[in-house]
């Protein structure tokens, strides 16, 4: 780089060189454009608003305003955000894509333009700024030199890199270095953004067409999380209308990990994106209990959805008598087979909740034949309150009864009988043993739900009533869901698409589908697109090796992952007696408080707590990502309980004692692959217990 850091606080005064000043005095008037834009959108549309009191459609002001307040936000300059960060030098004449006619185009987070609507800063989303990803020494695309910026922490340009496409005396790894440069460059708090260095694999991906749900299998740090995010940021740029309406999420596995990455898209310039867990997105709050993992697997497999599916529609029954239903001195009758006719012609042919006030029209509708018969001329009035008398309602209450999701999955887990019959050859007789509780709650009012029942409420909800559709969600680390919690996400985007992103190799949940044609199935997109990220970029070569000694365990069918960067010495393996380990994990992160970035301290939940308190009395300021989940963004050094890991990346981990956190569950395993893959620059793994064999031969 031109210069590499310690540039002076203030251009004006600075010495730095002529390019670096020139550069500097540009970002200068394209700030000032972005606040005369800013001023002109809120200044303007403070008129329309007042106009636009007059409009008499309450929601649709109540949207035109959030839309006006939105537009408002996407141009405030935030302070440590640089607004471009890279350059694009085209052949003179040349025309590239969405040509504006000009020679150099900056790219940076958004659009700005000056005075006269020519641009200053292209919006790194827009067709023309693809080049400043795509383009090679091989397929220039009309480009001659590529200059990417490096900026001090408080968004000054401190230095640029430049990359000649074209010419001779080309130092091909250039744009390699600035890459890893960027990569390294110390942690502190949540996930950054990537938007200047997004590789060509990855800028495929994020800029795939809405229509078609994306699934894409990576090894860990292959930018998995990156791209659904950056994705996200484009297809609100592209698609922003329809998705303004419709909707868009990103579901995540758990509150600390949704606490990392909340960062990533305002900074790209998005404040309007639903973050969540599938939990919170099903809407049935936190589930109050851990579950055997064998009755984790069971609840969470697709046949599920076959005995939910009897279990509830076993609630509607013939009829034991027709309908008496009195008016004045006549008496109107419907005669059992009838009702049944009605019955079994509406079952199963719509939804269950609808199906009944569907069925309570037809039979009123058989009364009001009868008046018409008798001379009566009713009217709709007349057929809705025949519809919804007490005669109706209590036939139907006999032979379609209303009834919710809680009541029928308390029924199905406490009456031995009534599985039996739900369940048919579905499941077996030892499967339905499981199945049912060992002490059942008095009512369905006193139950507690675990994360496996909630989408067994969501399946048999969605048989009542139909759930509303969005329009996209990013769905990641997806290879934990079961078939079910698949089912219940995929009904929430029946009408849109998904980004699907995951690891098989980092599943660790017991009732895990374990392949992804099944997943999609299972999500209801068995025609997504399936691809596969193979260059890692967070974890180093060496450590990454070390990890990929589990795969032929864990994950058979997967090809070993490849790293972008090498760094001898990243990885440090050593073992202790069991009574100094605590003072070599101390003295561990001692050592690296010394230097930059963060410092994540993995080990298995059940030991965390008494490692924590530890370091504390070790005069440590250690944050617990179990009692905060803001801990990452409170302390540089944070302890994390394995299952809290995945996701997560530190600048250096400190893993301690392997064992406990294979031996803590059924896939402790896959439990430490993730685990071990969390390092950017050191991974350090400490150990009194001997080590997993596999691990054991390349230590
Ligand atoms: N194009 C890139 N430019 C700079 N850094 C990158 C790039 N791609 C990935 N990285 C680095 O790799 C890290 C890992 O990215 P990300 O968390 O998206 O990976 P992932 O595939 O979701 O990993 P995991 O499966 O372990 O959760 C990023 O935080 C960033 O540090």
């Amino acid at each position: 780089m031109a210069d590499s850091s310690g540039a002076p606080a203030d251009p004006a005064l600075d010495h730095a060189e002529p390019e670096i000043r020139a550069e500097r005095a540009y970002l200068a008037t394209a700030r000032a454009a972005l606040h005369r834009m800013h001023h002109d959108v809120v200044t303007t549309e403070t008129q329309l608003t007042a106009a636009a009191e007059d409009n008499d459609n309450y929601a649709e002001r109540l949207f035109q305003k959030r839309a006006r307040e939105l537009r408002a936000l996407l141009l405030v300059d935030l302070p440590d955000v640089p607004l471009f960060f890279g350059r694009l030098d085209f052949d003179p004449g040349a025309a590239h894509p969405g040509s504006t006619g000009a020679e150099r185009l900056y790219i940076g987070r958004r659009h700005v333009h000056d005075g006269a609507g020519d641009p200053l800063v292209i919006d790194w989303r827009a067709p023309i700024s693809t080049a400043f990803y795509r383009a090679t020494r091989d397929d220039r695309q009309g480009v001659r030199l590529r200059r990417r910026y490096g900026f001090s922490g408080a968004a000054e340009l401190t230095a640029y890199e430049d990359e000649p496409l074209a010419g001779p005396g080309v130092d091909g790894d250039r744009a390699g270095a600035f890459l890893a440069a960027e990569i390294e460059r110390p942690r502190s708090g949540p996930m950054r953004d990537i938007v200047a260095t997004i590789q060509p694999e990855q800028d495929d991906l994020v800029r795939a067409p809405l229509e078609r749900t994306v699934c894409v299998q990576g090894a860990p740090g292959t930018g998995k999380t990156a791209v659904g995010l950056h994705r996200v940021a484009y297809l609100l740029y592209t698609e922003r209308d329809r998705l303004g309406r419709t909707g868009i999420a990103v579901v995540g596995p758990n509150r600390s990990f949704l606490s990392y990455i909340r960062r990533v898209l305002p900074a790209l310039g998005e404040v309007n994106v639903t973050q969540t867990t599938v939990e919170e997105l099903i809407g049935r709050g936190p589930a109050h209990h851990r579950e055997d993992p064998a009755v984790a697997r069971l609840k969470g497999d697709a046949r599920m959805a076959e005995v939910l599916h009897r279990a509830l529609w076993s609630h509607v029954t013939r009829p034991a008598e027709g309908l008496v239903y009195a008016k004045g001195v006549y008496r109107h009758r419907v005669a059992d087979h009838e009702v049944s006719e009605i019955v079994a012609g509406l079952r199963g042919a719509m939804r269950y909740g609808p199906g009944r006030a569907a069925a309570a029209k037809r039979i009123a509708h058989a009364v009001l034949v009868q008046m018409e018969r008798r001379g009566e001329s009713p009217d709709d009035r007349t057929h809705n309150a025949v519809a919804r008398s007490k005669p109706v309602r209590q036939l139907l209450d006999a032979v379609w009864p209303k009834v919710t999701p809680e009541q029928v999955l308390f029924r199905l887990l406490s009456d031995a009988e009534f599985l039996a019959r739900s369940a048919r050859r579905d499941l077996t007789q030892e499967e339905q043993e499981l199945l049912l509780w060992r002490r059942p709650p008095r009512s369905w009012r006193s139950a507690k739900w675990s994360d496996a029942d909630t989408a067994l409420l969501d399946e048999l909800s969605d048989l009542v009533e139909r759930t509303a559709s969005i329009g996209h969600i990013v769905l990641d680390e997806a290879q934990d869901l079961s078939p079910m919690q698949c089912r219940a996400v995929g009904r929430r985007c029946a009408t849109g698409s998904m980004t699907v992103l995951g690891d098989i190799a980092q599943g660790t949940a017991p009732s895990a589908v374990g392949d992804w044609a099944a997943l999609l199935r299972h999500l209801g997109k068995p025609d997504a697109r399936l691809e596969t990220l193979e260059r890692g970029y967070r974890v180093p070569a060496q450590i990454i090796d070390f990890a990929a000694r589990l795969l032929p365990e864990i994950a058979p069918g997967l090809g070993a992952p490849t790293s972008a960067r090498r760094s001898p010495g990243a990885l440090r393996v050593a073992a202790a007696a069991p009574e100094g380990l605590p003072d070599a994990v101390a003295a561990t992160c001692r050592e690296h408080l010394k230097g930059e970035g963060s410092i994540g301290v993995i080990t298995a939940d059940a030991a965390l707590p008494a490692l924590h308190q530890r370091l504390l009395a070790e005069g440590l300021e250690a944050a617990s990502l179990e009692e905060n989940e803001n801990a990452m963004e409170d302390a540089r050094l944070v302890c994390v309980p394995a299952t809290l890991a995945k996701g997560l990346e530190f600048d250096t981990v400190v893993l301690v004692e392997p064992a406990g956190i294979v031996n803590a569950e059924p896939r402790g395993l896959h439990r430490l692959y993730v685990a071990l893959t969390r390092a950017v620059s050191a991974l350090h793994v400490l150990h009194a217990a001997p080590l997993p064999a596999a691990l054991r031969e390349a230590a």
